[in-house]
C-alpha cells in the first residue's frame, strides 16, 4: 500500500527521535516544493535531491495533491482528559460570578461532578463520547493523543474508564496512549481521609492497572486541597515500581513544589507549570523532564501563562497540548492552544510546531515513531489551508486543516 503526497508547497517538520530543547526546539526543517511517499503506513521517501514537487515515481495506490500548501507532521496531543461523562456548562455562570476553579471543586462540583456522571455511565457510553471527541481532534489535525483516566476514582470505575480508553485506541484511527490518573481528586467518600485514598491507589488500583496493562503512565494532581507533594511522591513511586512512568500536574493553580518533585522522581513530564519557580525548573532541567504546557487552560481559567521561553532557554523541552477536559478546557482542537502559545508565551511558530508534534510525542514515549516527517516514522501528516507556517499562527480560531493522512491513509479531507 503506497500513498504519495505530491505538490507540497512547503514541508515544515522538526527532526529527531527525542525531544528538542534550547535552540534546537526552533530549528525545524523547511523543505519547499517536495513530495512524501508512504509505504505500508511508514514514510519511505521525502522528495529527492533535484526533484520537483511533482512526484515522478511509479506505482501508488493513492495520490494526494497538496496543491502547493503547507504540510506538517500530524499533531500530537500529549495531555487530554477526554474519557468522561458529565459536561459542566452549568459552571460557566459560577465562573462568571467569580467563583474559582478550586472553590467549585471544594464544594463538590468541578471534577467531582464529572466523577458522579462517569461512575454512572456504562463503558459503552464512555466509549461513545470518547469516539466523538477523537473525531473532532482528528478533524483538527491530531493524529496521536494521550488519554487520562481520573473521573472514576473507585477501582471499578477507573478500570472501566481505562478499558474504554483501550477500546478507543482499537476502534479509532487516532493512536491513543493511556495514562492512569486515579489521583485526580479526593473522592467525596474519602473527604478528609486522603491517606486512606492514597492507600487504595497504591495497594489496589495501581497494581491492578499494571497487571491488566491498562496504562503506560501514572499521573497525579499535585495541588492545594488535592494531593500534597508527599502524597504525590508516594503515588508516583508506587506507579514506577509497577512499571508506570511518572507524570505530574504541577503548579497549575498554586505553587506547591510539584516541578521539583518531577525532577526528583525523574518524571517523563510535568504539566501546566504556570507557577513553577526557579528551583522547580532547575530540577526539571537536570532530570530532562519535558514541560507539557497547556495555554488553553490558562486562557480558560483566567490564570497566568507559563514561562515557556524561560523554560526553553534553560534547556527544558517544551510541549504544548490541549488539556481537553469538561472543566478547565472544554476544547478538543490543538490549533487554538498552539495559537495562544505563540501569542501569549511569545514562542515562534517553529518552536510551537516542535512543541505540538515531536516534543508532544516524546512526552508520551512515541517520538521514535511519530512527531516528525522523516524516513521510518509513521505516515502521520497534515495538509493545511495555509501557504506557510506563519499563516497557521496568524489566521486563528478556525480549523485550517485541509487533509489528514494517518499511517499513510487519507482520513480527513
Ligand atoms: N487540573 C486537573 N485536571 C484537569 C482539569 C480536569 C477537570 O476540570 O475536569 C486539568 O489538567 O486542567
Ligand atoms: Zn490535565
Amino acid at each position: 500500500m503506497a500513498t504519495i503526497i505530491k505538490n507540497i508547497g512547503l514541508l515544515a517538520t522538526p527532526t529527531g527521535v527525542i525531544a528538542q530543547s534550547g535552540d534546537a526546539q526552533g530549528a525545524i526543517q523547511l523543505i519547499p516544493d517536495t513530495y512524501i511517499a508512504v509505504k505500508d503506513g511508514v514514510i519511505e521517501e521525502v522528495g529527492k535531491a533535484g526533484s520537483s514537487r511533482d512526484w515522478q515515481g511509479g506505482e501508488a495506490d493513492t495520490v494526494v495533491d497538496a496543491q502547493g500548501l503547507l504540510v506538517t507532521p500530524g499533531l500530537v496531543d500529549a495531555h487530554t482528559h477526554l474519557l468522561f461523562a458529565g459536561w459542566r456548562q452549568r459552571e460557566l455562570a459560577l465562573k462568571l460570578q467569580g467563583m474559582s476553579y478550586l472553590d467549585i471543586l471544594a464544594q463538590g462540583g468541578g471534577i467531582l461532578h464529572t466523577v458522579e456522571k462517569t461512575r454512572a455511565a456504562s463503558l459503552e457510553e464512555l466509549l461513545d463520547q470518547g469516539m466523538k471527541s477523537l473525531d473532532i481532534m482528528l478533524a483538527h489535525g491530531t493524529t496521536t493523543c494521550e488519554v487520562k483516566s481520573g473521573y472514576g476514582l473507585t477501582t471499578e470505575a477507573e478500570l472501566k474508564s481505562l478499558r474504554a480508553v483501550r477500546q478507543l485506541g482499537r476502534q479509532h484511527v487516532v493512536d491513543v496512549v493511556p495514562t492512569f490518573m486515579g489521583a485526580h481528586a479526593i473522592p467525596v467518600e474519602y473527604k478528609g481521609r486522603s491517606t486512606e485514598y492514597v492507600r487504595l491507589l497504591c495497594e489496589e488500583m495501581i497494581p491492578l492497572v499494571a497487571e491488566e496493562r491498562l496504562a503506560e503512565f501514572c499521573d497525579v494532581f499535585c495541588e492545594t486541597g488535592v494531593f500534597t507533594v508527599e502524597e504525590s511522591r508516594e503515588i508516583l513511586e508506587c506507579g514506577k515500581r509497577c512499571g508506570l512512568l511518572p507524570k505530574i500536574h504541577a503548579e497549575e493553580i498554586t505553587a506547591l513544589g510539584g516541578a521539583e518533585l518531577a525532577g526528583k522522581v525523574r518524571a517523563t513530564s510535568a504539566e501546566h507549570l504556570i507557577h513553577a519557580d526557579d528551583n522547580g525548573l532547575d530540577a526539571m532541567a537536570a532530570a530532562n523532564v519535558i514541560a507539557v504546557l497547556l495555554p488553553g487552560t490558562s486562557f480558560y481559567l483566567g490564570e497566568a501563562f507559563a514561562r515557556a521561553k524561560d523554560m526553553i532557554d534553560r534547556g527544558i523541552a517544551v510541549a504544548v497540548a490541549s488539556d481537553f477536559n469538561p472543566g478547565s478546557c472544554p476544547n478538543e482542537s490543538l490549533q487554538i492552544p498552539m495559537n495562544i502559545a505563540c501569542l501569549k508565551y511569545r514562542l515562534t511558530p517553529e518552536q510551537v510546531l516542535t512543541a505540538a508534534t515531536l516534543n508532544g510525542a516524546a512526552a508520551i514515549n512515541r517520538s521514535g515513531s511519530t512527531g516528525s516527517i522523516e524516513l521510518g516514522k509513521l505516515g502521520d501528516i497534515v495538509i493545511w489551508n495555509a501557504p506557510d507556517l506563519n499563516f497557521l499562527f496568524y489566521h486563528w480560531g478556525v480549523n485550517l486543516v485541509k487533509t489528514v493522512v494517518k499511517r499513510g491513509k487519507r482520513v480527513v479531507g
